[in-house]
């Protein structure tokens, strides 16, 4: 089935500006005071609606130390940064040449994704300019009666009793990783782990989606995806022109979302034909909520995502998803799970190879949890330091950062009148940082999140999944994957910095990448040793 991208009207137009009523306000933004809603936990729709509506400043960088300004353009960090010092709750930019207003309230942000999450939609710059590749798929579906379909049918195979069945391949596709680093690095060497995740979680992705029983395809699907994904991630930094124009990076781009297709229906071909009885019934991806019927396991053979997103019905109208759609759903799944599970794995053991102290509790807890056992499933409750330390790294590098929506009618947010047809921009990054809900946001702490700490914190300042009906449906899936991998990894390998490397920062892509890679020195351990013995043969913990 190949993509159509070529063939659609441009996709990546600017939206049409706001009207003139958004130039209006934006004129009045100008020359506005910084505002912030009065109460942090406040109400969401700030002052009564006959109230004034109170203006929305406009973001003015001032100048650094060095003289220099911020720009969107060429320090996002820096720039988002500053004004939401500045401005606290919303301020406006230019992105691209067009109006954005930035949320920065957590209250704010509940009602646009949330509360009033009927009068937004996802016709925005953001997942307009990769809807040529991810079509019509759940990250860039713009909403409605489709998106709502699709959402239903897809969600039961998400739900933590399925999911909890992916856990021992994603156990294993981390061993097998760990096994081959005996013969790959000596102790003290640097390996790039960037490198070393991003296929970690693409070989996890595909063998949960597509089972071991598809190696040489899945191996063409992964290296299909890693083409598509670096073609889009330059397009990202600099999206001109638009996909529809045929470049020979887009032409490429075409090639190997053709290539990914094909891959997808030797697949579902493969599936039709070995396709269990007791699978057409539809019941598979619509059980499932005890972990009992609806598993994805038939007869002790895994059964994968995509056999569960195959059978899986509507409960409403009583149909399935089509060929097409099915083949854009798996898409956008590789897509959500790739990058920023990557990224979160890296930043974590970036963290762990700067404080000592945290990954020795760390060490600590896996050893005397697991006594050099490999991970499983139940060992996640009884493991919550490592899960907290999941939680931190999310809250200080929340990988998937920004998001964005378009107001579909006029609405007032904190008291702003937010004008219909208005880009509105979110950012976890920010949000996770304000100083009003996090105390010393720039200390990454994973006791923040124990219960006792937790208890008084405002309910919306961490979305590291986003929030609402458009919430990751990954959300749990990720978690686990973060999870397993964690303690797998720690109870073999501790990471240390070279000597003399600069501290990694985060880099704004898509995702929020750590800049310039993750390059640690690989050493293994040995259980109990506190990371200072010396390794096994084949760097297995020695029990
Ligand atoms: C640390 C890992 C992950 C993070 C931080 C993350 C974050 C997010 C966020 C913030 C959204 C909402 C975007 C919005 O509202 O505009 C989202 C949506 C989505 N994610 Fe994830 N994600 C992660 C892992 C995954 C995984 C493992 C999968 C699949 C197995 C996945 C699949 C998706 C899909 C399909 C959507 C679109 C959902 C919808 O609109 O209905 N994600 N993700």
């Amino acid at each position: 089935m190949a993509p159509r991208f070529f063939r659609q009207s441009a996709p990546a137009r600017t939206p049409a500006p706001t009207g003139a009523s958004a130039r209006a306000e934006a004129a009045s933004g100008a020359a506005a005071r910084p505002s912030t809603d009065p109460s942090p936990s406040g109400s969401p729709s700030g002052p009564s609606p006959s109230a004034a509506p109170r203006p929305i400043p406009t973001a003015r960088p001032s100048r650094r130390a060095d003289g220099s300004r911020p720009r969107f353009s060429s320090d996002q960090v820096g720039f988002l940064e500053q004004a939401a010092d500045r401005y606290g709750d919303i301020f406006r930019f230019r992105l691209f040449g067009m109006p954005v207003i930035v949320l920065n309230n957590p209250d704010h942000i509940h009602q646009v994704l949330v509360g009033n999450r009927h009068k937004y939609d996802k016709e925005v710059l953001l997942y307009k300019l990769v809807r040529p590749v991810l079509r019509n798929g759940l990250i860039t579906n713009p909403g409605g009666a489709l998106y709502m379909r699709q959402r239903r049918m897809m969600q039961p195979a998400f739900r933590p009793a399925v999911v909890a069945r992916f856990g021992e391949g994603m156990t294993d596709e981390t061993t097998r990783m760990l096994d081959a680093w005996g013969e790959r690095y000596r102790p003290g060497e640097v390996a790039d782990l960037s490198q070393e995740f991003s296929e970690l979680t693409l070989h996890i992705v595909t063998r949960t989606l597509f089972s071991a029983q598809v190696g040489e395809t899945a191996r063409r699907f992964a290296a299909a995806f890693t083409e598509t994904n670096d073609i889009l991630g330059r397009f990202f930094r600099f999206p001109f022109p638009p996909l529809s124009v045929p470049t020979p990076a887009h032409r490429r781009l075409r090639e190997a979302i053709g290539r990914m297709d094909a891959c997808v229906s030797e697949f579902i071909e493969h599936s039709t034909t070995t396709r269990p009885a007791e699978q057409t019934d539809g019941q598979t991806a619509q059980a499932g909520q005890d972990g009992t019927s609806g598993s994805p396991s038939r007869g002790g053979q895994d059964i994968d995502l995509l056999h569960l997103l195959m059978n899986a019905v509507d409960e409403e109208d009583g149909g399935s998803m089509d060929l097409e759609q099915l083949h854009h759903e798996v898409l956008n799944i590789v897509v959500g799970a790739y990058e920023t599970t990557t990224n979160a794995m890296a930043w974590t053991f970036q963290v762990l190879a700067e404080q000592p102290e945290i990954e020795a509790r760390l060490h600590e807890e896996v050893d005397t949890v697991l006594a050099g056992r490999p991970p499983t499933m139940d060992d996640l409750r009884s493991t919550p330091y490592a899960r907290r330390v999941v939680e931190e790294t999310l809250r200080m590098y929340s990988p998937a950062w920004q998001f964005m929506r378009r107001a579909r009618e006029e609405d007032t947010v904190g008291g702003h009148r937010i004008p219909a047809g208005a880009n509105i921009y979110m950012n976890s990054y920010l949000l996770h940082r304000r100083p009003e809900y996090w105390e010393n946001p720039e200390v990454f702490d994973p006791d923040r999140f124990t219960p006792e700490r937790s208890a008084g914190r405002h309910k919306h300042a961490y979305m590291p999944f986003g929030a609402g009906e458009r919430i990751c449906i990954g959300q749990h899936f990720a978690l686990v994957e973060l999870h397993l991998v964690l303690l797998t990894i720690a109870q073999r390998y501790r990471f240390t910095r070279p000597a003399g490397q600069p501290p990694v920062k985060p880099k704004p892509l898509t995702t929020l990448h750590p800049g310039g890679g993750v390059h640690l020195e690989v050493r293994p351990r040995a259980t109990g040793d506190g990371g200072t013995g010396l390794p096994g043969a084949d760097g297995r913990a020695a029990s």
